[in-house]
């Protein structure tokens, strides 16, 4: 049968895969429940444990409508994911396998940017008493900070007066009810304190708001302007939510009254043992109330494509003491070799001990032939602490320990390489270095082709986004004519950003409408192109550099949600890093399961006891117990005994 069939879309013929012959692509095997999803016309929710493939089933599955036709140009598929590398990872993937026009239609947001999005463009038909100014920042505030505000407030008795004030937290305020048209008399204290916060916000000599309230005025928006939704709905036929089990209720809302009763096809994954942001006001009973209110079935998935059999044997053991009639997940790779120490806890007297032994342990490693980047030291909180502590013991080895959360001019590293402009400017700067290959060409072509409103079936518009391409290219060259230390790197990256054409890239990404951001990205990438650059003798390596190759990463747990790495070691298994173990129990042992799930090969925990003992977090020992986990005691020297 000819696998190809054609669509007319108005103004060309394109070639499409008919559904019943499409085949995964990369020699990805589906399991049945996984294929169900894939190629779906209905709503689905899907609930699978680490590594079943969540992510790379919304790959396949965008890939799939975009190839097939059956998400009908110029209609377009919407993503939204929690984290942005999350967000550009699902992009990558996509764009990695289907032409630029096809990919092209693939929008991969976080929820945050998607919120944001919606107010930037429609921001006039916000209501008046809660919109921002057009320059509005974004505002993180701290507990100081929120208790400041709560000081200086001066509630009205009839309300309960300051003390009741006073008892409220702030996502309890931000999470309060939907913005009305008009903000009438308050009803009670929640409401007179959310009243205050807002006209706090939007009142400080530059407006500040947070990505809570922006969530909700872009609710508001959807809620009182039937027209957005509805462009909404013809925008996207299909809509992805991915790590679907951390959606807040305010969330869930701006979802629903974007989509719901629409005809987009609607598509939530995620994993309820990895629910790691009911802090933040994750709702446990969202799956539920998906299925009720969008009528969607729910699949679940078994295989765990990502760990060998011993690391998905204590993935099992674990959940069976918490859940004892949970599904089993059953090892895709149980055919491979387990490293005999594939999993160990290691206990110290002292954190220079623990120190020392983790980056000896990572230096023969290399030795033998093993990559930095396939190293990841895990910690619970407080990554910086974690550099400052270990960072010394790296250096001496030679080794280049990467901070993920580090801040530069602003920006943490691992934001600023997860954005869509800093890897274009990247992106060129190995173009112009000579490096050739679709995973950069392909990338350049697509955002470069959606700002020139390229017509990719059109010869005449390829054409001239080639010339385009060229002109960066030698633009770049320019500079890469010099060896890096001697660069100037803010010329480099504002040239870049001139010579793609800044005002229409800012328009085709609407995250970069808000100028302060955008003009912090490029500081923030300048500045770390020149700190690289001073340790880098020529443009390769710097590039490297950048991009965190050849480097050991170090993050926190929720930063390493949806990554993976060959050897994981989660840094610090004792009560003071989960301080919070005994309120939180469920929480916290979720996120001692996203550390252990991220490893492929083999999972290592340490503990010094000059940080802290681990009487109050016995369980998660036990746990490693139960799992026969040996536990190997480095007295002072680093030596086992
Ligand atoms: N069907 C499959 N066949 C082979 N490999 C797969 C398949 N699905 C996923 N993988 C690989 O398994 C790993 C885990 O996939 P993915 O990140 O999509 O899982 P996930 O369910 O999103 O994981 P988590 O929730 O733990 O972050 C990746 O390396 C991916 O390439």
């Amino acid at each position: 049968m000819d696998r190809n069939r054609t669509i007319w879309t108005g103004c060309f013929e394109m070639a499409f895969v008919d559904p019943g012959e499409w085949q995964p692509t990369d020699g990805i095997n589906l399991e049945d429940a996984a294929e169900r999803v894939v190629k779906s016309q209905t709503n689905k929710s899907v609930i699978a444990g680490p590594g079943a493939g969540k992510t790379e089933l919304l790959a396949q599955r965008a890939v799939f409508l975009l190839q097939t036709g059956l998400c009908k140009p110029p209609q377009r598929i919407l993503a939204i994911s929690f984290k942005k590398d999350a967000a550009k990872t699902l992009k990558d993937r996509v764009s990695s396998r289907c032409p630029a026009e096809q990919a092209s239609r693939f929008d991969s947001f976080t929820f945050d940017a998607f919120a944001k999005s919606l107010l930037d463009r429609f921001l006039a038909l916000a209501p008046d008493w809660c919109r921002p100014p057009r320059d509005y920042g974004i505002y993180f505030p701290n507990r100081d900070e929120w208790l400041d505000f709560l000081n200086g407030l001066e509630p009205p008795a009839e309300l309960g007066g300051k003390a009741a004030a006073q008892a409220l937290r702030l996502n309890r305020i931000e999470n309060w009810g939907p913005l009305p048209l008009e903000f009438g008399a308050p009803a009670d204290m929640k409401a007179w304190v959310a009243a205050e916060w807002w006209e706090h916000c939007l009142s400080m000599p530059q407006a500040r708001i947070t990505f809570s309230m922006i969530n909700r005025l872009a609710d508001a928006i959807l809620t009182h302007n039937p027209g957005v939704s509805m462009a909404l709905r013809f925008t996207y036929s299909h809509v992805f939510l991915d790590e679907f089990q951390d959606t807040t209720k305010p969330q869930y809302r701006l979802t629903g009254r974007a989509f719901h009763g629409s005809n987009a096809v609607m598509t939530a994954v995620g994993d309820t043992k990895q629910r790691i942001m009911t802090w933040a006001g994750a709702e446990s009973e969202i799956f539920d109330w998906f299925e009720e209110h969008f009528d969607a079935e729910r699949e679940l998935l078994q295989m765990n494509h990502r760990s060998n059999a011993r690391i998905v044997q204590i993935i099992n053991d674990l959940v069976t003491e918490i859940e004892p009639d949970a599904v089993q997940t059953i090892c895709a790779r149980a055919d491979d070799d387990v490293p005999d120490d594939a999993s160990e806890f290691w206990v110290f007297d002292t954190d220079d001990e623990e120190s020392a032994k983790i980056a000896d342990f990572i230096e023969d490693e290399i030795a033998n032939g093993r990559r930095p980047d396939d190293f990841a030291l895990l910690v619970r909180v407080r990554a910086n602490d974690a550099e400052d502590r270990l960072q010394p013991f790296f250096v001496e080895r030679d080794i280049r320990l990467r901070n993920e959360a580090r801040s530069i001019a602003g920006t943490a590293i691992q934001e600023l390489l997860a954005d869509e402009v800093v890897n274009l400017v990247l992106g060129f700067i190995r173009l112009a270095l000579g490096v050739r290959g679709q995973e950069i060409y392909r990338p350049v072509q697509e955002i470069i082709g959606a700002i020139l409103g390229t017509d990719f079936e059109s010869p005449r518009d390829v054409k001239r986004l080639d010339e385009r391409n060229r002109q960066i290219v030698m633009f770049v060259k320019q500079h890469t004519d010099t060896p890096p230390a001697d660069t100037d790197m803010e010329a480099l990256v504002n040239g870049v950003i001139e010579a793609i054409e800044e005002r229409p890239l800012r328009r085709v990404f609407r995250q970069y409408e808000d100028d302060r951001y955008f003009r912090q990205l490029l500081t923030s990438l300048s500045e770390f192109m020149t700190e690289c650059a001073a340790e880098a003798d020529d443009w390769e390596t710097l590039i490297n550099a950048v991009e965190g190759k050849g480097q050991v990463r170090l993050m926190t747990v929720h930063k390493s949600k949806g990554l993976e790495y060959h050897t994981v070691i989660f840094v610090g298994l004792h009560q003071e890093a989960f301080w919070s173990y005994q309120r939180n129990q469920e929480e916290e042992t979720n996120a001692f399961f996203v550390a252990l799930s991220r490893a492929r090969e083999r999972v290592y925990f340490t503990q010094s006891r000059e940080s802290g003992a681990t009487a109050r977090i016995k369980r998660l020992i036990e746990l490693l117990e139960s799992a026969d986990v040996p536990v190997v005691e480095f007295a002072e020297g680093g030596d086992p005994s």
